[in-house]
């Protein structure tokens, strides 16, 4: 618009110039000014063929035409050609501009472009009238830079053109400095040509003065030096036309453009992209960055440098140092610097552990099977929000069952305040009450058992012990290997175990079962066989017992009565907490009666398998009932269970053995009965005698196995005759072991059995002549008892009777006992319930010495099986127990009494006797070989 405006006004200047302007352009056209402006060749610049070729006179001459002139060549079309002729005649090149005369057309002119005027059009070189070709072709380059600088249309052009020709005529510079400037001016002036100061308002183009000239020269020269020309430009280019204006902004948009977009690279902004490395160097060697960088992630933070009490110079240096190293520690810390996340173990000991959303992961399809039967898995709708069992133990547990247990510290089985039984009363040793203190023999075993064993110190008296294995516990006084050593210490390991007390030293605890009353179960674990609590309470004879189940326990629902030793019977009631342990047809505990100091102890043992804290005790009880009525169910659960509380009305017997093994058990008989024909050397009578007896004992065992009276009368008669020649070839047998197992020769081994057999034999002798030994008759008794199986053949019954020697021994005193009534004064003592008199009848502490020592125990492998098996049978009196349905009891009567005295009598015989008696029917059970 401004552009047009001036055109305008222009133009309408043009109207009122004299008649000689030969002015006729376009209003909007600039080329077609030139081409008007050409069309007059007075005034033509840029060369026209038609100016030219209308006037040939005119000498050809290189005019000059430029295109970026445009715009100034209008301007220059009114100068006046007075002005033309004043100012100069010659440009300084030689090349004179010729402002010829011309006549002034009259014709209009035509807004059309002059033909073929670009056909001619000359080439110049732009660049070196710009005055930028030293800077080289950068423009080809598309350095819009370039076209910037170029926007000084002529000034520079034209100045340096006056510069380059310095020296040439001044005038002709004057003048293109001249023209140019007006042609300048004219864009200034933002409308009007010249400006209204300018351009008198006669129309015609007010020459300026030479002064203004000049020092519009000087102004446009230190604008251009200056370096400010783009924005001189820039306030000329909003003067400029429409075309130009554009064609500037154009130029500034790319401007920009390009230049934002070289702000943008790395380059532009000094940054560098690629990390700087330096290289490190210590003592002249050079060190690679990544041990470097090992080594700091090693080493702990480096201090700050101290650089206080340092120079300034060192400071400096410090601080460069300080400033170099963080600089390093920048560019390699994205290779150092790994993020350390710390964890938090917010499960605690199931860190770790993934909840088994699908606990069938990972399984076999058997263990899926297994797993999926168990009850505690089926499906209930409700989330399951219970934790797993502990890390990767607990499917395992609920298939294959509880293989470990939490240690008793962490896991206490009974939580503390759980109900007791009444009159909770414990005793830890044994006590005589009554007559049983006078009637006790005190040392009833004492000749077998301080024979010492021949173990060694390094067999530590194991399972081939010859004490261990007749369940006699070793000590001072019959161990071949000490204290240090042996292993056959079991109640004195338990005295030592619970002497300071404790729960977990006691092991045991009472509880209450679900439907079976009271129970025991263990505090901790204990090993297989390992002694677990002893089995105490008052020995009482069976008259007490009898007086007591009719006087005191008359209203009891449970007594706690066993069969011990000696025809005397342990009452539980006021005793240690085994009583309360209950029967288990699959138990894991055994009750046991060993030898200890010579004299019977009872205790519970683990079985064969170690005990679990917080496992129930239970061991068979092994009691028979003699009546349908007093037969007791079952409660135990275990797999096998016998459904009663005895044994099974039809128990299996077990296969018989192979021939071959037979063959084997008689040779071995047939070995020891030719040994025991040469150590009894020319002893014919007693070898004749034991054969008999042993025949008549068989008879007994298998023809009085019933109930009655007249089997153990037989048995006794057996015994009685039997008595010493039974325990000659006891020891006879024992001696032959012995001999095997420690490799005596058989020479020295004779000779000391038969000092042995010599000794003992007046005292056997005397006691088989005079009245009933009760040690041989209860050997004959259990050695019938033991044989059951075997057929009646006097040499099959020697061996056993061997291995039931030891379980025979205290029976047999009991016999003697029961036999003479008399009491000494020790055993008067011993009635009473003083506390000296309970320590006299304190069966673990008295332990005399005064006779010789017996032969050596020694016990084939058949009786140590036979000892193993062999469990002491409780004798519960069970009154009445609500909830297991036990009909009232009523007192025995005197007969019964008799009866049942005959009854225990020949269950403390047979040693392994179960007597259930009931107040109302009282019964003689016998379970010997049958
Ligand atoms: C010596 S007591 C054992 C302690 C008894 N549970 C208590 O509460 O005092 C023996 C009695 O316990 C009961 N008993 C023990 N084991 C049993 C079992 N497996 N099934 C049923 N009753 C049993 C019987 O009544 C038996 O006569």
């Amino acid at each position: 618009m401004a552009m047009a405006t001036a055109t305008e006004v222009t133009m309408a200047e043009l109207a009122v110039l004299s008649p000689e302007s030969s002015f006729s352009a376009a209003p909007t056209d600039a080329s077609s000014n030139a081409a008007s402006f050409s069309s007059t060749p007075p005034t033509t610049v840029s060369p026209d063929s038609m100016s030219l070729a209308s006037d040939p006179d005119v000498p050809k001459q290189d005019t000059i035409t430029a295109p970026l002139l445009a715009a100034a060549i209008p301007l220059l079309e009114n100068i006046s050609e007075a002005e033309l002729q004043e100012s100069g005649q010659q440009n300084p090149a030689g090349q004179a501009i010729v402002v010829a005369e011309a006549p002034l057309s009259t014709e209009p002119l035509t807004a059309g472009r002059a033909r073929r005027a670009r056909a001619s059009l000359p080439v110049y070189n732009l660049s070196k009238l710009s005055g930028t070709a030293k800077n080289g072709k950068r423009r080809d380059n598309g350095d819009p830079v370039q076209d910037k600088r170029r926007r000084t249309i002529s000034g520079d052009t034209l100045v340096d053109n006056s510069e380059e020709g310095a020296g040439e005529s001044t005038d002709a510079l004057v003048w293109e400095n001249e023209v140019v400037e007006e042609g300048i001016d004219a864009s200034n002036l933002g409308g009007s040509v010249s400006g209204p100061s300018n351009n008198p308002p006669g129309g015609r183009i007010a020459k300026r003065p030479k002064s203004a000239r000049g020092s519009a020269q000087i102004t446009r020269r230190a604008t251009r030096l200056s370096g400010a020309p783009v924005e001189t430009l820039a306030t000329k280019i909003s003067s400029l036309g429409k075309r130009g204006r554009k064609t500037f902004e154009k130029g500034i948009s790319r401007i920009s453009r390009e230049l934002l977009r070289l702000q943008d690279t790395n380059e532009f902004a000094h940054i560098e992209t690629r990390p700087v490395r330096y290289t490190v160097w210590s003592n002249g060697k050079y060190i690679d960055p990544s041990e470097l960088e090992e080594k700091e992630a090693q080493s702990p933070p480096r201090k700050k440098a101290k650089t206080g009490d340092q120079g300034p110079a060192a400071g400096a240096a410090e601080d460069k140092n300080v400033t170099e190293e963080a600089e390093k520690r920048e560019t390699e810390a994205p290779a150092l610097q790994k993020r350390r996340v710390k964890k938090w173990l917010n499960k605690g000991l199931y860190a770790g552990q993934e909840a088994p959303l699908d606990i069938y992961k990972g399984l076999t399809a058997q263990e899926k099977k297994k797993l999926s039967t168990l009850p505690e898995l089926l499906p209930t709708g409700k989330p399951n929000k219970t934790l797993p069992a502990p890390i990767f133990n607990g499917l395992r547990m609920l298939i294959h069952g509880r293989d470990f247990k939490l240690p008793f510290d962490v896991c206490n089985p009974l939580p503390p305040g759980q109900p007791k039984p009444a009159a909770y009363r414990t005793m830890t040793k044994n006590r005589f009450v009554g007559d049983a203190g006078a009637y006790w023999k005190k040392t009833p075993h004492f000749e077998d058992f301080a024979s010492r064993c021949v173990c060694k110190p390094d067999d530590g008296c194991a399972e081939d012990c010859q004490n261990r294995i007749m369940l006699y516990e070793c000590d001072e006084t019959n161990c071949n290997v000490g204290k240090t050593h042996c292993q056959n210490r079991a109640f004195q390991n338990l005295q030592a175990r619970t002497k300071k007390g404790g729960r977990y030293r006691v092991g045991v605890e009472v509880y209450k079962t679900s439907d079976r009353g009271y129970g025991v179960r263990s505090n901790r674990c204990f090993e297989p066989n390992q002694i677990i609590m002893e089995y105490t309470g008052e020995i009482i004879t069976e008259e007490e017992c009898e007086r007591r189940m009719n006087e005191v326990y008359k209203n009891n629902e449970c007594y706690y009565l066993m069969s011990f030793d000696q025809n005397m019977i342990i009452d539980a009631t006021t005793g240690s907490i085994a009583r309360f342990v209950n029967h288990s047809c699959s138990p894991n505990c055994r009750m046991i009666k060993w030898i200890v100091s010579g004299q019977p102890r009872m205790a519970l043992f683990a079985g064969d398998r170690p005990i679990m804290t917080g496992e129930e005790l239970t061991y068979d009880y092994n009691f028979d009932p003699f009546s349908a009525k007093n037969v007791q169910k079952c409660l135990c659960g275990s797999p096998n269970c016998r459904g009663v509380l005895g044994p099974k009305p039809k128990e299996v017997k077990p296969p018989k053995p192979p021939k071959d093994e037979k063959k084997g058990v008689k040779g071995s008989v047939k070995a020891g009965k030719r040994k025991l024909k040469e150590l009894l050397s020319g002893d014919r009578d007693d070898e004749d005698d034991s054969k008999t007896i042993k025949k008549r004992k068989i008879k007994a065992a298998t023809g009085a196995i019933s109930k009655k009276t007249a089997g153990i009368m037989a048995a006794k008669g057996a015994a009685k005759g039997a008595a010493s020649a039974i325990k000659r070839s006891v020891s006879a047998v024992s001696i032959t072991a012995k001999s095997k197992l420690t490799g005596v020769s058989s020479k020295k081994t004779a000779g000391r059995v038969s000092l042995q057999a010599a000794r003992k034999t007046p005292t056997k002798a005397k006691t088989a002549s005079g009245t009933l030994s009760s040690s041989s008759s209860l050997t004959t008794i259990v050695a019938a008892a033991t044989v059951k199986p075997a057929k009646p053949t006097p040499k099959k019954k020697a061996a056993p009777s061997a291995k039931s020697t030891p379980k025979s021994t205290p029976a047999s005193a009991k016999a003697a006992s029961s036999r003479k009534r008399v009491p000494s004064r020790k055993m008067l003592e011993a009635t009473d319930d003083s506390p000296a008199a309970q320590d006299e009848e304190d069966v673990t502490a008295e332990a005399s010495a005064e006779k010789p020592k017996s032969a050596a125990k020694k016990v084939s492998p058949k009786a140590k099986a036979a000892a193993k098996t062999t469990q002491t049978k409780m004798t519960p009196w069970l009154i009445k127990t609500p909830a297991l349905k036990v009909p009232k009891s009523t007192p025995p009567s005197s007969a019964k009494s008799n009866k049942s005295r005959n009854g225990l009598e020949l269950s403390r015989k047979a040693n392994v006797r179960l007597v259930q008696r009931s107040p109302s029917k009282v019964q003689e059970v016998y379970d010997g070989p049958n």
